[in-house]
């Protein structure tokens, strides 16, 4: 089992990765794939857990103490200013950056507004049945991190989709209405900025979600590089893509074709940010390298009670 950038898990990623840059969309090289990768972990805790079992009890994204918060005394003509300031920042989300064939980084895409709805969302149904717990393999190794599923569940362990959670048999909370609307906005508005840049919009296929994994890292957190390779065989023949939020404090992620952190492309994705990577770059290695601590925006803390940490959602359908 491996740690985030385990020099020993290169080797597998190796014969994997030369794989990726080679490889054809036939549900044959995705059987073929699976195999190859069905031994990956995604940045589990090197120390062992006698437990196999995820931790019980749900886990609250928003503070119950204020320990662990940044100062919060600032006088209220102050925050009145961050919160314009935060406003208008949102108010013209820069131009999409184009980071390789099929995969989009929608920068300030989510509205401080929306980001406010998703945070809230997350935390009642985090703290409810089905909701967030520290996943991990059956040797007893745990990931740094948080999770809950929405649609159908993924075990990490089993790398299965299925309609409840293994560990309590509890069905996941649906995906909110209001999540695939802006799921919707995010592929419209990557697609129209392929168009206007000359590139084709079958660079990023059209999808429309049945599940979203949800993560929550504290400021510790991380995600060793792995690929997202558990979906159907033709929801990853079609290249399906993968669309990713980002909430709370920013995250250091590495994309690259290999796992291998030093050959890794790195970009910071901040709170409102929307990642897509499909077409040609669905199978990329990826990963969260640090959480930055304190860089959540301003009207974040003042208007959710949100721990210090990072909510990531990804799309998927399966
Ligand atoms: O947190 C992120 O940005 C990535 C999450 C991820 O790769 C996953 O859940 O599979
Ligand atoms: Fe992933």
């Amino acid at each position: 089992m491996g740690s985030l950038f385990n020099p020993s898990l290169n080797k597998v990623s190796q014969s994997s990765s030369s794989y990726v840059s080679n490889r054809s969309t036939s549900s044959q090289s995705v059987e073929r794939q699976q195999k190859l990768t069905s031994e990956n972990t995604i940045g589990a805790s090197p120390e062992r857990d006698p437990r196999s079992k995820p931790e019980k009890g749900s886990f609250d994204i928003f503070r119950t103490t204020n320990v662990g918060l940044p100062k919060l005394n600032k006088p209220l003509h102050v925050l009145n200013k961050e919160k314009k300031k935060d406003f208008e920042r949102f108010k013209n989300a820069p131009e999409p950056q184009y980071l390789r064939s099929g995969m989009v980084l929608l920068k300030k895409f989510i509205n401080t507004a929306d980001q406010v709805k998703v945070l809230n969302k997350c935390r009642e149904l985090g703290i409810g049945s089905g909701g967030f717990y520290r996943p991990g393999y059956s040797n007893g190794t745990k990931l740094h991190l948080q999770m809950m599923c929405l649609g159908k569940d993924w075990d990490p362990d089993s790398k299965l989709y299925k309609d409840s959670r293994l560990f309590d048999d509890v069905v996941p909370p649906e995906i909110p209405g209001e999540f695939k609307i802006l799921v919707d906005g995010a592929l419209h508005t990557a697609h129209n900025f392929l168009r206007r840049s000359s590139r084709s919009v079958e660079e990023i296929p059209n999808m429309s979600p049945d599940v979203c994994i949800v993560n929550f890292y504290d400021n510790s957190g991380k995600l060793g590089l792995h690929q997202d390779i558990d979906e159907s065989r033709e929801s990853l023949a079609k290249e399906l893509p993968v669309v990713s939020f980002s909430v709370g404090d920013s995250a250091e992620f590495l994309y690259g074709d290999v796992r291998d952190a030093d050959k890794a492309g790195k970009v910071i994705l901040d709170s409102g940010d929307v990642l897509i990577f499909g077409g040609k770059s669905r199978l990329i290695f990826h990963g969260v390298a640090s959480i930055k601590p304190n860089t959540a925006p301003a009207f974040l803390i003042n208007e959710t009670a949100v721990r210090p940490g990072r909510l990531n959602l990804t799309f998927r359908q399966v």
